[in-house]
């Protein structure tokens, strides 16, 4: 397989914080790859890093085997980052036209229009002018002038609309059809399981789970026993039930973690627990996302 882009043990220090703590991983040619964690998670020092923006403390980043801020590979390249900031002055048309001319082998203004929903009228207003709105459309455009075979997204769809984020994901899948590698930025699992075909979970800066939506689904994946009581029972003591692997309460319901529910239910019935409204949940993955980030043990 074309390894493209390969991280090893990145490490990037803020004073006494690690942000990005001994980062490993390699991703081919062609993968769409979704790089997901909660705020702060370390995603936008990972891919400022990826991109050579960002030196890392520890650790090296290459791109095509080569180092990120080389010409060889800025040619290859395109990017959004999450605040589009573009040259005032200039109108868009223009802007696309300077874009272009960095790149041996940029698409047309018009591919870029149908691309990305930028339209006609938005060519001739001055960037400043864009609402926010256009001005990601803009910034999408901008990422995809050169018809880069790497293109990295930092949380591609904030600020889209319903329609802008449909375009977006439409254009991503016609770019992984044609063979491009994308990786993009997310907090969001279902966007990850939607739109990529591999995520890597971060967690206070460290790869925590690296896999497939199914996989990583899988693994977050955990059956529960809840109820709501109004009972003043510590938490420890429902964690000593047999198959319990994991308690916690989320306002007035309480979450029992289990592979067997059945011998849950049939414990908590017959420690005759003041219990109402319960449920038995096959494994919300939300829950368990939400859990994960809180920084409580789910895996
Ligand atoms: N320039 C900086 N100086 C100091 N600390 C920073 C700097 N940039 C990021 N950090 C810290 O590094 C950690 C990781 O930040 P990062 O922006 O990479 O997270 P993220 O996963 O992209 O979060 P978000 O989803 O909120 O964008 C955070 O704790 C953040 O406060």
């Amino acid at each position: 397989m074309d390894s493209i882009v390969t991280l090893k043990e990145i490490t990037k220090t803020y004073r006494a914080q690690k942000a990005v703590d001994h980062v490993s991983f390699s991703i081919n040619k062609g993968e769409v790859v979704a790089i997901l964690g909660s705020n702060g998670a370390g995603k936008t020092t990972t891919v400022m890093m990826m991109l050579g923006l960002l030196a890392p403390t520890h650790g090296t980043v290459q791109l095509f085997n080569k180092d990120p801020r080389s010409k060889a590979v800025r040619e290859k390249i395109g990017a959004m980052l999450q605040e589009v900031s573009v040259m005032d002055g200039l109108k868009v048309k223009e802007l696309l036209q300077l874009f272009r001319s960095y790149y041996p082998n940029p698409l047309t203004v018009e591919e870029l229009i149908n691309l990305t929903g930028l339209e006609e009228a938005d060519l001739k207003k001055r960037t400043e002018k864009l609402s926010g709105g256009q001005k990601r459309r803009l910034g999408f455009a901008l990422a995809l002038a050169g018809n880069p075979d790497l293109l990295f997204f930092d949380e591609p769809t904030v600020g889209m609309d319903i329609t802008a984020r449909g375009r977006f994901w439409d254009t991503i899948r016609t770019f992984a059809k044609a063979g491009k590698t994308i990786i993009f930025t997310t907090h969001y699992l279902q966007e990850a399981d939607d739109s990529a075909e591999r995520i890597i979970l971060f967690n206070k800066g460290a790869v925590v789970m690296d896999g497939t939506p199914q996989e990583v689904k899988q693994k977050l994946s955990k059956k529960s026993v809840s109820f709501i009581t109004d009972d003043e029972v510590p938490l420890k003591v429902y964690e000593q039930l047999p198959k319990v692997t994991h308690v916690y309460r989320k306002r007035e319901r309480v979450y029992l973690n289990t592979d067997d529910t059945d011998a849950v239910i049939k414990a908590l019935i017959k420690e005759d627990y003041n219990m109402s409204h319960i449920q038995i949940e096959q494994g919300r993955l939300e829950e368990a996302f939400e859990q994960l980030v809180a920084g409580r043990e789910v895996l």
